[in-house]
């Protein structure tokens, strides 16, 4: 999977031209990633003249470093974990899986999806693609600069994607010592022996559980006091147990001191004097907006650590024709979110009607209105606020309902476990009248699927009595989101549990 860091030829797909008359478009989108991809799309699509300008590969984060190959390992991951349990059928599988083929069939994955977002893919959609490092140098105008060059690029709107990058920590001796990050964690020629992961946010999660059943030892080190803090502290306790239970170690509230080069990797040090020894360490301690080095300021866009300062529908605050979209305007980073948000930019873009639909559309696609999933085993799935955070803002107009997996009937038959947790602000005078879901929670098997049906009522204005009431197949996973809302109206053996809300429910 090694990425050759030669860029492709300057102006792709494009007789080629080294001159020096600038290059104009009516739209020129930075970065192409899945936000500046989608941006650039619409834009194009609109009848625009789009110039796509992107300094590493097409495609981004979520192709070459981010969702595919962490789900395709995951994958692979859970394929041996589950071969390894039929012990208990009587199949006899032990070993470790040959970290050369894991790594061809992760390399298949991303080349199976590549050709889709390629620069001749790009131009056969009427976008021109730059290879190159832009950066403004006056309003409407862009410096483009690359090996064979430099090309200035100018246009009437412009869309920044430029995505986030790693947020390395201030750690003693880290700068010294080689450490991995999403980045690189795809390209390691041999299995890590003992994998030290930084972080257990959803990178560490995801990664730490992946990289173990692949058989690799792996230790986390977790700064906050559960994994997956953003999560509601029920699903980090059930991640803990099962990482714990596959035999990772997880270290919580751990405060990383130090780190020093040993003989055959590194060591890690914690406040309190445990000291760790790995062989690898993977930094997955968070990702901030890529905001410096783009000459924002020379145009006057305002923006700080949290990324791009935009409206809700992506326009920069104070550079009128500057749209931001994806990971660069911070906020939750997900792919779906960084879709929507090149969405709105795109839009914004086109001119007064495009931005009259990106303002219509904001609302409704805010990506805190959009769920996320932790793609681990089990697998775990939110939306909306958690338990504690309806508390602090409803106070006691919060219900609860806990459904568990047990009275799901399709989980039984396939052996699985997991919950569904409902916020809910309770109806005027306990009727269903004004009864409105606030947030989800799902952990286990088909959590990610689940999550969608169970946040289809509040995303869309739908009465929660209307799922409640929606007749659903049997047997099927789906059965969970009509039973635990149904949990909200009445009280049945196999419905969930309504109960008030807790303020204390973050522990
Ligand atoms: C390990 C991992 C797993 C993940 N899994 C999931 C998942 O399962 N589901 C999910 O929804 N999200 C997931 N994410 C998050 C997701 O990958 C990102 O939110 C998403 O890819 C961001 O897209 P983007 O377009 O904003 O940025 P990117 O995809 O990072 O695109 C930005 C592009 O801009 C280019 N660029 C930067 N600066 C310049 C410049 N000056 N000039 C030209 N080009 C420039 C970069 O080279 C890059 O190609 C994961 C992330 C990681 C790290
Ligand atoms: N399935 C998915 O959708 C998916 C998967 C992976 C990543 N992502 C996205 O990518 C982004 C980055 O993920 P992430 O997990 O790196 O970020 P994160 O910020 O969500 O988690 C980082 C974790 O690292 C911990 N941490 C910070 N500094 C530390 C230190 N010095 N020592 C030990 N621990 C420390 C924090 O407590 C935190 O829980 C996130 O926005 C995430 O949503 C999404």
């Amino acid at each position: 999977m090694t990425h050759d860091p030669t860029p492709p030829a300057f102006v792709w797909a494009q007789p080629t031209d080294h001159g020096t008359t600038p290059l104009k478009a009516d739209v020129v989108v930075i970065g192409a990633g899945s936000a500046g991809l989608t941006a650039a799309g619409l834009a194009a699509s609109l009848g625009r003249r789009v110039i796509l300008v992107e300094r590493d590969r097409t495609g981004g984060e979520c192709l070459f470093t981010g969702c595919v190959p962490s789900k395709a390992l995951l994958s692979l991951a859970k394929r041996v974990h589950t071969a390894r349990g039929a012990a208990a059928l009587g199949l006899d599988v032990t070993g470790r899986p040959d970290w050369a083929v894991v790594r061809a069939e992760v390399r298949r994955v991303i080349d199976h999806f590549e050709p889709v977002d390629s620069p001749q893919a790009i131009a056969a959609r009427g976008i021109t693609v730059i290879a190159g490092e832009a950066a403004f140098v006056s309003p409407h105008v862009l410096e483009v600069t690359h090996a064979q060059g430099t090309r200035t690029v100018m246009a009437g709107e412009f869309v920044l994607a430029t995505g986030s990058e790693v947020s390395v920590p201030d750690l003693e001796g880290l700068r010294d010592v080689p450490f991995l990050t999403h980045e690189t964690v795809f390209d390691v020629p041999e299995r890590p022996e003992h994998l030290i992961v930084l972080g257990g946010g959803p990178i560490g999660g995801e990664l730490s559980q992946a990289m173990a059943r692949l058989g690799s030892r792996v230790t986390v080190v977790q700064a906050a006091e559960r994994l997956i803090p953003k999560d509601e502290p029920e699903a980090s306790r059930a991640l803990l147990t099962a990482l714990r239970a596959e035999g990772l170690t997880v270290h919580l509230g751990a405060q990383a001191t130090r780190v020093e080069p040993t003989e055959v990797g590194v060591r890690l040090h914690l406040q309190g004097g445990v000291a760790v020894d790995g062989t690898h360490l993977l930094v997955a301690t968070g990702k901030r907006p890529r905001v410096h080095g783009l000459g924002l300021d020379v145009i006057g866009a305002a923006y700080n650590d949290q990324g791009l300062t935009v409206t809700p529908s992506m326009q920069s605050i104070t550079c009128p024709y500057l749209w931001g979209a994806g990971d660069v305007v911070g906020g939750p980073m997900f792919t779906h979110g960084a879709t929507e948000r090149g969405t709105l930019a795109g839009l914004g873009s086109v001119g007064w009607l495009g931005r009259a639909a990106a303002r219509l559309r904001a609302p409704a696609g805010r990506v805190a209105l959009i769920p996320w999933v932790t793609y681990t085993d089990p697998e775990i799935a939110h939306w909306g606020l958690t338990e504690a955070q309806a508390v602090a803002r409803y106070g006691d107009r919060v219900t609860v309902v806990d459904y568990d997996f047990l009275h799901l009937d399709r989980a039984v038959t396939e052996g699985e476990s997991g919950f569904v947790k409902l916020v809910a602000l309770r109806g005027m005078l306990g009727s269903p009248v004004g009864l409105r879901v606030v947030g989800a929670q799902v952990v286990g098997s088909r959590a990610g699927e689940l999550i969608q049906g169970l946040s289809v009522s509040p995303r869309l204005g739908v009465h929660p009595l209307r799922v409640a009431l929606l007749p659903v197949s049997y047997p099927t996973f789906a059965e969970a989101t009509r039973q635990t809302y149904l949990g909200l109206f009445t009280e049945g053996e196999h419905f969930g549990k309504a109960r008030p809300g807790r303020a204390d429910a973050s522990v």
